[in-house]
């Protein structure tokens, strides 16, 4: 059971709150992905949980258990930092046993030789086992450093931005290999990223922070569909969802500021004359870059679409999001 529970937890750093009373619930066997922009609190929350620091106050549950005055290895949590930490004078192989091999564990050798194999297939490292750490190259030192939290089995990931310092190709496939050693081991997964492809694709629960503190909690799902406020709507979704002033289309509510409308959220063909500025191409789908009432919009359309720059389309909104003047979701 590796339930993490935050209650109340504040962090400052001098005169700076770096975590404001944040209290949240990531339940056992959860992905939970942290959002936010830089400086938002993401990884001083994980270092938190990891006891790599402490909170100024409030408390930390791991298991039900409270965690204050326990130190990182007394908390059996794997960690992954942005940082690759290898030691360099080991081969990778030798890298991924070490955690295998600490005496507490006492796994038997054909078994630590077995799980090295297993993850550095994962990994697409097996090629390297034999290298020098240092020899390796940003991205398969990330990788290494993957593999040593992956190989011990722990009940709690933390990692912080994994994935980040890989190429497109490499990211994309261990989205889908984390996620499912995730799901079968039935770890609970604490996670940091910028990338809201990381959250939506891999997260069971999205937890969207701003200037320290937790805005929303909930599905990806209900995330991008239920934001509570401009903020949180604007973290997930690519393109961005558009936020245009409230009274440019008809039939606003009383108090809204501003419209919020996801690209696919606004229907072409009926309504009023937009101007098509730019049309992108992108294979599997056409996105039109459109000037309605001077404001720009950006929105989806089909593949294979006749509309041309310099073109007029009429569009509506459809399933739109209105939020006040403090950007708060109506
Ligand atoms: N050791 C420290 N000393 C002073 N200030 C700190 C320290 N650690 C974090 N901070 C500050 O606390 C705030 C939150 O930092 P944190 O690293 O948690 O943000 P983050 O959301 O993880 O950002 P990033 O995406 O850039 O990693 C920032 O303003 C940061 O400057």
């Amino acid at each position: 059971m590796a339930e993490i529970r935050l209650e109340g937890v504040t962090k400052t750093f001098g005169s700076h709150v770096a975590l404001d009373n944040v209290s949240m619930t990531v339940p056992n066997g959860s992905f939970v992905v942290l959002l936010g922009p830089t400086g938002a609190g993401k990884t001083t929350t994980l270092r938190m949980v990891s006891g790599l620091d402490h909170p100024d106050s409030g408390e930390i549950f791991i298991g039900g258990l409270p965690m204050r005055g326990l130190t990182p290895a007394q908390r059996n949590v794997a960690m992954v930092f942005q940082q690759y930490s290898l030691y360099p004078h080991l081969t990778v192989r030798q890298n991924l046993e070490f955690p295998l091999k600490s005496p507490l564990l006492k796994t038997p050798p054909a078994e630590i030789t077995r799980k090295v194999n297993a993850i550095a297939e994962v990994l697409q490292i097996s090629h390297k086992l034999d290298n020098k750490a240092t020899t390796l190259s940003g991205g398969e030192m990330q990788r290494v450093s993957i593999g040593r939290a992956l190989v011990r089995n722990p009940q709690l990931y933390l990692m912080d931005e994994p994935l980040s310092s890989l190429d497109a190709k490499l990211r994309s496939d261990l989205r889908i290999e984390l996620k499912s050693i995730q799901a079968n081991s039935g770890a609970t997964l604490l996670y940091v990223t910028h990338d809201q492809i990381e959250a939506m694709t891999m997260a069971t629960h999205v937890g969207v922070l701003h200037q320290g503190r937790l805005v929303q909690f909930g599905s990806p799902r209900d995330i991008y569909e239920n934001p509570v406020s401009v903020y949180a709507a604007a973290r997930l979704g690519q393109p961005r969802i558009n936020i245009l002033p409230a009274d440019i289309f008809p039939s606003s509510p009383v108090g809204a500021a501003t419209i919020g409308l996801r690209p696919e959220h606004i229907s072409q063909g009926e309504g009023e004359d937009s101007f098509v500025r730019r049309v992108e191409h992108l294979g599997d789908q056409t996105r039109l870059h459109l000037s309605y009432k001077n404001h720009d919009l950006v929105t989806v359309t089909a593949a294979h679409t006749g509309l041309r720059n310099g073109d007029i389309v009429k569009i509506q909104p459809n399933k739109p999001l209105y939020f006040d003047a403090d950007g708060i979701r109506l």
